[in-house]
């Protein structure tokens, strides 16, 4: 049960926690104009329900019960529906300090705000259809952008690019579903055979549209979420000087006792514009040491969830059974195998190496004398994108609920066209093309349930 009303006023911190050179408390509904009123003064003596839209006025915060001055800001009101929420809103701008914004914000709901709830600014604008769910969705994805790369992936989605493309498909299906109405409506069975030759073509045409959003797929989804990186390799080869290598930072404590690491490290680096969530893991090897013991399983099980595995190998002793152990994980996994501490005699035997490395990547890198990491940073953003990135798309998919629902539309349409196929009459084919309409509309949210809606802004952060 949601207890919480769309007709209230909501009120909250927009920028971060923390002090900050500039703070803004924002409000929005019904009732912003009002409150602004009470406690703000403008230095003209104007009340702030009659500033123009978007209009910048200084003036300071007063407390309406004590008289007291809060703080010196800046306000701007924006009205309904020229906002971002399409209800009035009202910002305070003022000193960036907790303090003087919890002030603030605990006068506006004395005043007879709400506090807002997670993404319910952005909510209230999807609903009020300034956004729809896709761009809706886009700016958490601008908020929490990785790279640059990501960012401008994030700006297109939330600029409508992807919602577009879906829109114009959804449009298509329904005029081929005009169309069979409309032969069905006709007697005579050559007519609505036509139309079912007609749709066939035109479904294939949608296929293949949606094939290539998402063709896309895996790479939104590393620009959004960073290509989750494990390191792994028997103890003292080098995995943690290779994490802060990444990192340029010493991140991970390295020393030369075996066993040094044996929490999981989890850090994202930009790798030439890849996003890599990497992680550093204990060493790999039996051990009766209960903790070490703990860390050597929760390293496997990372490697079960990697998007690519860097196997480090001491290129100055020969492989060891601990060394198999680790090249035992990799089968069907991006992987690249990389011939540490290579400054020292080398004592690895290489044909075995590559032996086990099975056609992956072999590289000799020394991460103390920095050899081989520009060579190592190229292939990772090589993998990561397989020169799929450059092709500048236009519509991007980086998002695994978008990426679904266009899976599951592209199977409705085979199924459109297996009912085509086996000569049924058309209104089965409009059942099933009607389904992948609807799915396709799961994306722009027009054909969503409120759980999703829910789930999706309970995501974002408090004030956004
Ligand atoms: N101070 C401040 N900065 C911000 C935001 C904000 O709400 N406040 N944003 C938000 O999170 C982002 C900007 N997004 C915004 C989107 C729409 C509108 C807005 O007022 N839209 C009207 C514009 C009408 C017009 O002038 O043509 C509209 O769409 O009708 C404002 C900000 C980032 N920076
Ligand atoms: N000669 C040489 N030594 C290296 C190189 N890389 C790392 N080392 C040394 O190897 C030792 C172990 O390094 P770590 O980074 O702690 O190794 P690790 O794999 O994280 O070790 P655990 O966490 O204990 O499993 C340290 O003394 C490093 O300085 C290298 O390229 N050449
Ligand atoms: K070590
Ligand atoms: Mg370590």
């Amino acid at each position: 049960m949601n207890t919480v009303s769309s007709d209230d006023t909501i009120s909250a911190i927009a920028t971060a926690i923390g002090e900050g050179g500039i703070g803004i408390v924002r409000l929005s509904g019904g009732k912003a104009l009002a409150i602004a009123d009470k406690l703000f003064i403008a230095k003209s003596g104007k009340q702030a329900s009659t500033f123009p839209s978007h209009h910048v006025v200084y003036g300071k915060i007063v407390d309406p019960d004590s008289g007291e001055t809060v703080d010196e800001v800046i306000l701007i009101t924006m009205r309904a529906p020229r906002s971002y929420t399409r209800e009035d809103i009202v910002e305070i701008h003022c000193h960036g300090g907790p303090v003087p914004l919890k002030r603030i914000l605990d006068l506006t709901l004395t005043l007879g705000a709400r506090m807002a709830e997670p993404g319910e600014f952005t909510k209230r604008a999807f609903l009020n259809g300034r956004l729809d769910l896709a761009q809706a969705e886009a700016v958490i994805d601008v908020i929490r952008s990785k790279t640059d790369m990501s960012l401008k992936v994030a700006m297109g989605n939330l600029s409508g690019q992807l919602s577009d493309k879906v829109k114009a498909l959804r449009q298509q299906i329904l005029r081929m579903i005009a169309q069979l109405e409309a032969a069905i409506d006709f007697p005579e069975e050559d007519i609505e055979e036509a139309a079912a030759a007609d749709v066939a073509l035109l479904i294939g045409q949608v296929k293949s549209s949606i094939d290539k959003l998402l063709a896309t797929a895996q790479t939104g989804r590393i620009l959004r979420e960073g290509l989750a990186t494990v390191i792994i390799g028997k103890p003292n080869v080098g995995k943690s000087s290779l994490l802060n290598a990444l990192l340029r930072e010493k991140r991970a404590i390295v020393t030369d006792i075996p066993g040094t690491t044996r929490d999981i490290i989890e850090e994202y680096v930009n790798i030439r514009g890849v996003p890599l969530k990497i992680i550093d893991t204990a060493g790999i090897r039996e051990t009766a040491d209960v903790v070490e013991k703990i860390g050597v399983e929760r390293a496997k099980e990372l490697v079960n969830q990697a998007d690519l595995i860097l196997v480090l190998l001491d290129s100055s002793s020969p492989l060891t059974a601990e060394d198999r152990g680790v090249l035992e994980l990799l089968p069907g996994r991006e992987a690249i195998v990389l011939i540490n501490k290579s400054d020292l005699p080398s004592r690895l035997d290489l044909e075995e190496v590559n032996h086990f490395a099975k056609g992956r990547k072999v590289l000799k890198i020394s991460v103390v004398q920095g050899d081989g990491l520009e060579e190592l940073e190229q292939v990772i953003v090589d993998l990561a994108y397989s020169g799929r990135i450059s092709q500048g798309e236009a519509a991007f998919v980086n998002n695994v609920r978008h990426a679904d629902a266009l899976r599951q539309a592209n199977f409705r349409l085979d199924e459109a066209l297996a009912t085509i196929g086996a000569r049924m009459p058309p209104d089965c084919v409009v059942v099933d093309l009607r389904a992948a309409w609807e799915k396709l509309g799961e994306i722009t949210g027009d054909t969503v349930g409120e759980d999703i809606i829910d789930q999706i802004f309970t995501q974002f952060c408090i004030g956004k």
